[in-house]
């Protein structure tokens, strides 16, 4: 049984650059790994099959689930065909903007290369994870990096921010096909901020990377759900920071570089919602096998 961990993302800046020919849109984004993660098990089955189960009522077991989705990747590009059974602790909240379905895909994929002895690199398990989703590759490697492309491209920085996030998960399903839809020419731009948002981040300019953090999805979800925005004002006048949303949504976060700041924040805001999460930043894999 091979145990691996799948880790909640957050975008610091998504900048969407223009809609493109293929659906997706051109996107530029600073992406943060926090350690909040779900847990994966893989056991080989003799039989070749690849089955899953999850306590956890809120994602499909079957074809539909990306983990299986990432296995079945797995053995088309590498030729492998032992069967193998995936068990998932559920921890991130679902169709949250944390990529959390994309996250246990890129597990899947990690501990599918050590499993079957495959001895592929990250680069090469990204490039399979692609076929999953656009948020997979970025997954794959985790830690600090600027996505572009429909997401697909990753730029890793070695450098872990000392930072961390309270996140506010409202008990709420978006779908990220119908935010990306509702975008309009005025929220595309030429000139995204992720090279500065990444400057600040490894210059410890704590407080400039704070106002910095920017996601042209936002004023879509918030127009979507009008009920958000009004969660949103309430937040930053509890917390008195800025309050962003990571991916399509519907999950808010506020950042501090504080831990004490970062818990008596959580003691606030649990007094209005359930579902909040003290986050601290994390570094990604360096080597298919092992993390940092
Ligand atoms: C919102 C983010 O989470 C930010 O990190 C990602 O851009 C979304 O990544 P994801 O969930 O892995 O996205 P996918 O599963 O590949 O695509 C879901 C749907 O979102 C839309 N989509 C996604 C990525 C992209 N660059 N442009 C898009 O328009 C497409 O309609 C697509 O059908
Ligand atoms: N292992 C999985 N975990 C969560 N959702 C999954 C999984 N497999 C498939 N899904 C489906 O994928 C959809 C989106 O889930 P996910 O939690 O990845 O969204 P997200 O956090 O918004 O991702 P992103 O930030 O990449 O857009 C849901 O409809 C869910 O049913």
């Amino acid at each position: 049984m091979l145990l691996q961990r799948a880790y909640a993302k957050i975008n610091l800046t998504l900048d969407v650059l223009g809609r493109r020919d293929d659906g997706y849109h051109e996107v530029d984004m600073v992406m943060q790994t926090v350690d909040l993660s779900d847990v994966i098990w893989l056991e080989p089955r003799e039989d070749g099959e690849i089955t899953m189960e999850s306590a956890s009522s809120s994602v499909p077991v079957d074809e539909r689930n990306l983990c299986v989705q990432a296995a079945q990747a797995f053995r088309r590009r590498t030729g492998f065909a032992g069967g193998v059974h995936i068990q998932l602790e559920k921890n991130i909240p679902v169709a949250a903007g944390l990529a959390g379905g994309s996250s246990d895909a890129a597990a899947v994929l990690r501990g599918l290369n050590q499993l079957a002895g495959a001895g592929l690199t990250l680069d090469e398990l990204a490039d399979i994870g692609a076929e999953v989703g656009s948020d997979v590759p970025y997954c794959v490697y985790g830690g600090l990096a600027i996505a572009r492309g429909r997401g697909e491209r990753v730029a890793r920085y070695p450098h872990v921010p000392s930072m961390y996030a309270v996140l506010l998960h409202p008990r709420l399903f978006v779908s990220t096909a119908d935010v990306y839809r509702g975008l309009e020419p005025s929220d595309f731009t030429s000139s995204p901020r992720s090279e500065e948002m990444v400057r600040c981040l490894v210059e410890g300019d704590h407080e400039r990377a704070v106002a910095l953090v920017y996601n042209a999805l936002e004023r879509v979800t918030l127009s979507l759900y009008p009920e958000l925005r009004a969660l949103k004002e309430r937040v930053t006048s509890i917390a008195q920071r800025p309050v962003h949303m990571s991916g399509s949504g519907p999950t808010m976060f506020v950042l501090t570089p504080v831990q004490t700041h970062a818990q008596r924040l959580y003691n606030a805001l649990r007094g209005i919602m359930k579902d909040v999460y003290v986050c601290r930043f994390v570094g990604g894999y360096h080597q298919a096998h092992a993390p940092s």
